[in-house]
């Protein structure tokens, strides 16, 4: 490992290591042969890559802010994939627990709104220049987010047509979703699904039918029965409830700081960020709450 080892000149951060005579309460101090703290967690490379492009104090806050948002949904994706393996196989108190995680996690992206609220209109325009046409719409984590809980948009793979992500979101696509494997799961614990609905095109974003609200009505209506299903069932609704939050607070922040301004990423801005406030993920799992 110490020939991984990296040093930052300059940093007072990365100060030389203490001498192996310090004495700290029986704790370690020579870590130029040993694997330390930051050498596990590629602290070099994480603590480094903050890179602002304006002389402006407020882009730490805009820089870090995203990328923790890409750290925290690159463990939610790390989930979702073991979910829906788990739903393949029909091991459920494992894929409940993963399901369990993914929705703290988003709730955890939806508190991270609070900090990036304390940006102002004038901090931010002195930032925005300097981003070009960058934008979140960009982030290829966010669209396999999307992919894999359901709401497939092909033509959003251009976006990423010459980038070494394309392969791996168009194999986003290609899979069956999260919910395609939980449908599935109703139907092989004999729930009547139609034969549209099990062998719907997995490119295409859900679309809500019948047998698929009728079978978890069944499942609503005689939970002891269908326990499991009945978890499962719950377990997605938390998590379109949490992701609906983050949409709400990603542009109810984006009309404070930018108000009514076209997005860098080329699109209208708000009234294209309401627009998706519209999707539902999970449809029938809503509908049927109606009939019961
Ligand atoms: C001041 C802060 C922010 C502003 C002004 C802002 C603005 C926008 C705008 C206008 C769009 C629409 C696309 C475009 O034309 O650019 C967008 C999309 C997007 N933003 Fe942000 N955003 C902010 C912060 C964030 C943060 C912190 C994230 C977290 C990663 C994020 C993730 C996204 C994503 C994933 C999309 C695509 C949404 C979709 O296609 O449904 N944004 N943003
Ligand atoms: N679309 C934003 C720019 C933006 O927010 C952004 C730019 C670069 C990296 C991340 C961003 N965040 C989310 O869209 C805007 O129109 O100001």
């Amino acid at each position: 490992m110490s020939d991984t080892k990296q040093t930052a000149p300059g940093c007072p951060m990365h100060a030389p290591a203490p001498t192996a005579d310090t004495e700290w309460h029986g704790a370690q101090m020579d870590f130029s042969k040993d694997m330390s703290y930051g050498d596990y967690l590629g602290l070099n490379q994480i603590l480094h890559a903050q890179h602002p492009l304006s002389p402006n104090h407020n882009e730490m806050l805009f820089i870090i802010q995203h990328q923790t948002s890409e750290l925290w949904m690159k463990l939610m994706l790390h989930e979702m994939r073991a979910v829906r393996t788990h739903l393949q196989g029909g091991e459920l108190p494992p894929a409940f627990k993963m399901l369990a995680r993914v929705a703290r996690i988003m709730d955890q992206l939806v508190h991270a709104w609070d900090v990036l609220a304390t940006l102002t209109p004038p901090e931010y325009t002195a930032i925005r220049p300097y981003l070009g046409a960058s934008s979140g719409f960009q982030s290829y984590q966010y669209r396999e987010i999307e992919f894999i809980l359901g709401n497939k948009n092909a033509a959003l793979l251009n976006v990423h047509a010459s980038t070494p992500e394309y392969p791996l979101l168009q194999e986003a696509l290609n899979t069956p979703s999260v919910y395609d494997e939980a449908i599935r799961l109703l139907a092989r614990n004999g729930l009547p699904i139609s034969d549209a609905r099990l062998h719907a095109d997995v490119t295409r974003p859900t679309e809500a039918d019948e047998s698929v609200r009728n079978a978890w009505l069944e499942v609503y209506r005689d939970p002891t029965r269908y326990w499991a299903l009945y978890e499962l069932a719950e377990k997605l609704v938390d998590l379109e409830t949490a992701f609906r939050f983050w949409r709400f607070r990603h542009v109810t922040t984006v009309e404070r700081v930018i108000g009514f301004k076209t997005g860098t990423g080329g699109t209208a801005g708000v009234s294209y960020l309401r627009k998706m406030l519209d999707v539902v993920l999970f449809p029938e799992l809503f509908a049927l709450r109606t009939l019961l």
